[in-house]
């Protein structure tokens, strides 16, 4: 690197520092300018040997370059207001043999036109990626991607491993979020029916009287061809129908039928196909319910549930929460092109309180929320949805020793009491301890 640089001339270092698109700021350790470019001068209307020699708030205002000398910490693109409009900046500190010696400031977008124009070409470029990543096939789950170390998911874990590389059919029962799709997928991926299609049908998006064609093709007299259904596109692979439940019964004779005899016929036609596939069905309901209420086919069930995969909601298993929000957390401030984001005990106390009627897909929008809606490193605790916040008492018994335990469910209390009263001693009296207990509790727990 420094025989790179040492090629380049010192005017040919001064050119690329006066040119730049961006503006430019170099400060000493004692936070005194050192360098500055001439359009950044000309633009905070200072002579450049004016300003040089000068500490870095005398010349920019609302700077926080001194701050990143003592922190050592690195900002990227943080907002800052300058002569009446929002900039972005980039400050960072300029570090030799361990130690650092000074901080480089850069004006990245000088006032929000600028960043506007930049983020519609950026948001048009995206889209142009995504146009082009369309033509391959969709992002897939596997194994790997299913977190959760409660015994629940590990047990559904070791079900998928085990049934994977059979033809049986499987059903997947849990609410909706629970991740039903996402292991129809990793029992595909596992088998040795991969290299072919996973297909997947909805009986409750698809409209009732289009339901049939669409699962079992149809003959097309005009054309004189077939129109291939759902089962003859998953021929080889493996079908996914989501909402068996919402399968008319008619339909769902048909289903056995293609079953039990490996044996498609379409509709408008006598002729039957023969098809080599593995079924995997989900529903959001008990299917025996169903069968008792007579809206589904005893046959049909007994037929699919020898292999049932039961997905209990988030909340029945909410000791796999912390990994998730890691998971995703990352996941979400990479897509959003942020560094990481932190979430203190206290918030993932509140999350781990919550119900989740959507399971884990809506623990993921709400991530997704607050990472949009945070600025700095640190969710806080009013970016939380106000559902989320004012929850009734839900303990989280989570594992470890009686100690450990006790310990969670008094964080637990502590904190629903708090997020109702903010009067501490109103609380501590509501609790039956001294105010000097209480404060002594809300600093070991951190609240
Ligand atoms: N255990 C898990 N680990 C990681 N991600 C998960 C897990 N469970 C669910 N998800 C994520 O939650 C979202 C919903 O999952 P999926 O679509 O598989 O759920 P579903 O039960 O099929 O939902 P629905 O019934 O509403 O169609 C997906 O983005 C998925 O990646």
């Amino acid at each position: 690197m420094q025989d790179l640089i040492n090629n380049l001339s010192a005017s040919v270092i001064a050119q690329i520092l006066e040119t730049a698109f961006q503006w430019f700021v170099v400060v000493d350790q004692d936070a005194k300018i050192i360098y500055i470019n001439n359009e950044y001068c000309q633009f905070l209307e200072v002579k450049r040997e004016d300003a040089i020699g000068k500490h870095v708030t005398e010349v920019i205002e609302n700077t926080e370059m001194h701050e990143v000398l003592e922190s050592g910490r690195t900002d990227i693109a943080a907002p800052q207001y300058i002569k009446g409009t929002y900039m972005l900046a980039n400050r960072v500190p300029l570090v030799v043999d361990g130690h650092i010696v000074g901080a480089l400031g850069s004006v990245i977008f000088r006032d929000m036109s600028d960043w506007k124009k930049l983020s519609s070409h950026v948001r048009i470029t995206i889209e142009q990626i995504e146009a082009t990543l369309r033509h391959f096939p969709e992002s897939f789950y596997s194994l790997c991607d299913i977190k959760g170390s409660s015994n629940s998911i590990k047990k559904i874990k070791e079900t998928i491993a085990m049934i994977a590389p059979t033809k049986l059919p499987v059903l997947i029962e849990g609410e909706i979020g629970t991740g039903k799709e996402m292991i129809a997928q990793s029992i595909h991926g596992l088998s040795d029916r991969s290299d072919h299609h996973f297909v997947k049908i909805n009986c409750a998006t698809i409209p009732k009287e289009l339901l049939e064609e669409e699962l079992f093709g149809k003959w097309d007299v005009n054309r004189n061809r077939w129109k291939k259904g759902r089962i003859q596109l998953a021929d080889r692979g493996t079908l996914y129908i989501e909402e068996i439940n919402e399968l008319p019964l008619p339909l769902q004779a048909k289903l056995l039928k293609v079953i039990q005899e490996e044996r498609v016929q379409p509709v408008d036609t006598d002729k039957e196909i023969p098809v080599d596939l593995r079924v995997i069905v989900s529903t959001n309901m008990a299917l025996i319910d169903q069968v008792k209420a007579k809206l589904f086919r005893e046959d049909l069930f007994y037929r699919i549930q020898a292999i049932t995969i039961h997905i209990p909601p988030l909340r029945d298993r909410i000791e796999d929460l912390p990994e998730l929000v890691e998971t995703f957390m990352g996941k979400v401030c990479a897509e959003a092109g942020r560094r990481h984001i932190n979430i203190d005990r206290k918030i993932l106390r509140l999350l781990q309180t919550y119900e989740w009627p959507g399971n884990v897909r809506e623990l993921q929008n709400v991530l997704q929320a607050m990472v949009q809606l945070t600025n700095g490193e640190q969710i806080s605790e009013e970016i939380l949805p106000i559902y989320i916040r004012r929850q009734k008492p839900n303990f989280v018994l989570g594992h470890g020793t009686l100690e450990e335990i006790l310990f969670e469910v008094e964080g637990q209390i502590l904190q629903q009491h708090l997020n109702r009263e903010s009067n501490k001693l109103k609380v501590a009296e509501k609790l039956g301890i001294s105010r000097s207990t209480l404060y002594e509790k809300i600093k070991k727990h951190n609240l």
